[in-house]
């Protein structure tokens, strides 16, 4: 670790402020505050240039050589997605620091302190290493699934490059260098994410973080500010994203305990979920009474209208305008293939569209109920089956998540399903 801060500090990053503390046993590092004195609230903790990190052009990162951008048809920013794009830069900064020629700036040996010396070998985690086993273990089809899609998507986005570029050159790579990304990536909303060395090995805490990545006040510069008092030793943690708990053990290997932004998918589309309503609410001689095709199309109008106000708001995120529709096509796609597809649970827009569905079968089916009523029963009488339909109960999943021989993978498994299924009690619960 001393190269990589002497190269730090070469590159201009100051780290005065912080120490670096590795863990002995598993080489996960952690960013402390320095023993020479706390952090103030709102002062900068740790400053990267951005000649300093590798990412686009149009922040000036010191590496931005996107073997992506060749000219060629079919290379373009309309067929790769923005992590696409920065795990190829990655791998190309890797394969010229391994001393391959792979045309670019060639300057890929100024950064092997940190592309290859200072970055993880491997990220381990369900959409890298796991095998299938160990992946079913999550047991909640969305993460599974959402495993299935991103695996898919990688391999196909893999063929692609080496099919257009050659599996010996940087593309070899790639899959490491998506992980890098997805794990560790810097997003300052202007679009494009890039990777800051040093700000990249700090923790992530859902509950706790102690300071913030911002841009600088010169615009030269991601700087971490605190945003509170830090004393001497304490770890500096932040919070990557407010994302439910799939995005962080698929791309980052870990839970991190109970993540206010979880949910719990209990149908994996609106038509699913008018069919189980059919089901489920029969007439008293045990038939569905519900029309099971204008079910499915009233589900299929609510679907659609979800998916253009998810459009309307990604191209209202992406500045309007004209060319903000490709980026937001290209972004919904991102999101999309990644993390979302069709989701029904609760505190989302689509629980609204869940709800409106709900009200309207039930103002069908049984004019004389309250609404309301009969639909929070349904919400909760699949949460019931939900919870049911696992093979394992809560009280067998804390034993194996303390045990301490439970294997690390399989911990992480118990540890999202678990907290998946204190959210379905929760819910249980509630009033
Ligand atoms: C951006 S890196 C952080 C630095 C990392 N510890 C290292 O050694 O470089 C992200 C990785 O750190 C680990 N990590 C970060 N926050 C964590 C947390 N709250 N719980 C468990 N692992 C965490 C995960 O392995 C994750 O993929």
């Amino acid at each position: 670790m001393e190269d990589f801060i002497l190269w730090s500090n070469a590159r201009g990053i100051d780290t005065s402020r912080v120490d670096l503390r590795v863990d002995p046993h598993t080489r996960a590092r952690a960013v402390v505050c320095a023993s020479t004195a706390k952090i103030k609230a709102g002062e900068v903790a740790v400053r990267v240039p951005f000649t300093a990190c590798l990412g686009t052009t149009g922040l000036r990162c010191g590496y931005a050589t996107c073997p992506l951008d060749d000219g060629d048809v079919g290379s373009s920013k309309q067929f790769y997605t923005p992590s696409d794009r920065l795990a190829a830069t990655l791998a190309h900064a890797r394969f010229e620091a391994e001393g391959g020629t792979g045309g670019g700036d060639r300057d890929g040996g100024a950064w092997r302190a940190y592309v290859v010396d200072a970055l993880p070998q491997t990220v381990d985690s369900p959409v890298t290493t796991w095998t299938n086993a160990e992946i079913a273990e999550m047991a909640f089809a969305r993460g599974i699934g959402n495993c299935a899609k991103a695996k898919a998507r990688d391999a196909g986005t893999i063929k692609k490059l080496n099919e257009k570029y050659g599996d010996a050159s940087w593309t070899k790579h790639f899959a490491w260098a998506l992980s890098c990304v997805r794990s560790r990536a810097v997003d300052l909303e202007r679009g494009e994410s890039f990777l800051a060395p040093m700000l990249d090995m700090l923790n992530h805490s859902h509950g706790a973080a102690n300071v913030k990545w911002d841009a600088s006040d010169d615009g030269e510069a991601v700087v971490l500010r605190a945003l509170k008092t830090i004393d001497e030793g304490e770890e500096l943690l932040t919070q990557y994203a407010c994302e439910p708990a799939e995005s962080f053990l698929l791309y980052m290997g870990f839970v991190g305990g109970m993540n206010p932004y979880d949910r719990v998918e209990l149908w994996s589309s609106l038509g699913e979920a008018a069919d189980w309503f059919a089901e489920t609410f029969r007439s008293e001689g045990g038939e569905v009474v519900l029309d099971k095709a204008a079910g499915r199309s009233i589900a299929n109008e609510l679907e659609a209208q979800q998916r253009a106000r998810e459009r309307a708001s990604i191209v209202e995120l992406s500045g309007g305008g004209g060319t903000a529709d490709d980026a937001a096509e290209l972004r919904l796609r991102d999101i999309q293939s990644t993390l979302m597809g069709p989701s029904v649970g609760w505190r989302t827009d689509y629980d609204e569209a869940l709800w409106l569905m709900f009200r309207h079968f039930t103002q069908a089916l049984m004019p004389d109920e309250n609404a309301d009523q009969i639909v929070m029963h349904a919400i909760k009488k699949r949460c019931e089956e939900v919870l049911l339909s696992m093979k394992t109960t809560i009280e067998e999943d804390e034993k194996l998540f303390s045990a301490e021989d439970t294997p690390p993978r399989l911990r992480a498994a118990v540890e999202y399903r678990l907290f998946k299924k204190c959210l379905l009690v929760k819910h249980l619960q509630s009033d």
